[in-house]
């Protein structure tokens, strides 16, 4: 289990990833999301959450190169947004992540969604850049086990990773044993379902019995279940709250608890509905 900010995931490939990092959805691409950054990155963070949809690459290479630490010192994970999708258009569009970035490699890029009739020429391009060496290790996002199952037969490369909506009410009950079975580890987005979770008795109650807060409970289930986890704030409290969580357990009891509160309940879209 992840013991520490620092503490990794090895991935199918050998490559080692934060279990915890930064998420930086909505923050701005400016001293918002640099501050952000350079603050989660003094406080022991070391991996960072965006994408080109999210409009702060910029900011977030600043934040990066504003902190304690070097880029090398730091996992880095963009996405290709969907009218990014294609062979020659994902090259194009990793090339432009990397000029907002000012670097010249990425460690983690992921395909943001699984556009249909594109998804596997995106992957035939992240596959280049992969054996290319500009990035470290590649995956998904968004994807279910039937595009899971689609992409692998034709592709040369496995996903490293499938970061998915995942939250106790939202625990992936298919898709996580698959993840699991094939070595593709699971990265929780939206794991505090953006607060929604907060008054939920099981959860406040745990939180209560445990001297915590809310979001360290549902932040410490994603540590317990074996999936790495992004949260999102731009508040320096927060930041340092959300990293507070190696140092307690939740029981056997707390776990069966958080997992009975799953209701298949998104606060995202549904990937099989996002493109009908
Ligand atoms: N691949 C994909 O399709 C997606 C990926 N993501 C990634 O996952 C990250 C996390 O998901 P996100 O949707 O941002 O939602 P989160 O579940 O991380 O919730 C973020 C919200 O919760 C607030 N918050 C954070 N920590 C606390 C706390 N300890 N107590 C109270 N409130 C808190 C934040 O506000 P404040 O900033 O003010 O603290 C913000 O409003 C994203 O930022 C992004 O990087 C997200 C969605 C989809
Ligand atoms: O990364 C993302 C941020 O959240 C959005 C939903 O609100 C998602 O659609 C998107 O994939």
């Amino acid at each position: 289990m992840i013991k520490n900010l620092q503490d990794t995931y090895t991935l199918n490939n050998g490559v080692q990833m934060p279990g915890v990092g930064l998420g930086v959805y909505k923050a701005d691409d400016g001293e918002e999301v640099t501050s952000a950054v350079r603050t989660a990155i003094d406080h022991g963070y070391r991996l960072i959450d965006t994408a080109s949809f999210y409009g702060n690459e910029r900011g977030v290479g600043e934040g990066i190169r504003e902190s304690s630490m070097n880029q090398n010192d730091i996992f880095l994970t963009s996405k290709v947004w969907n009218d990014e999708q294609g062979y020659d258009e994902t090259l194009r569009a990793f090339e432009a992540s990397l000029g907002r970035f000012g670097f010249n490699n990425l460690d983690m890029y992921l395909i943001h969604w699984p556009v249909p009739g594109k998804f596997k020429e995106t992957w035939k391009a992240l596959e280049r850049l992969y054996d290319e060496r500009v990035i470290q290790a590649i995956g998904v996002s968004n994807f279910h086990k039937h595009h899971l199952e689609d992409l692998m037969k034709d592709a040369n490369v496995k996903p490293a990773v499938n970061q998915v909506e995942y939250h106790p009410h939202l625990s992936q009950g298919e898709l996580k044993p698959f993840c699991d079975k094939h070595d593709i580890r699971m990265q929780a987005w939206s794991p505090l379902k953006r607060g929604k979770l907060f008054d939920e008795p099981t959860v406040a109650d745990i939180a209560r019995e445990h001297g915590r807060t809310p979001a360290q409970i549902i932040l410490r289930w994603d540590l317990q279940t074996g999936v790495a986890t992004i949260p999102k704030s731009t508040n320096k409290e927060r930041i340092v709250e959300n990293a507070d969580i190696f140092n307690f357990e939740l029981s056997e009891h707390d776990m069966t608890r958080l997992k009975n509160m799953n209701i298949d309940d998104r606060t995202g879209p549904n990937p099989d509905e996002m493109f009908k």
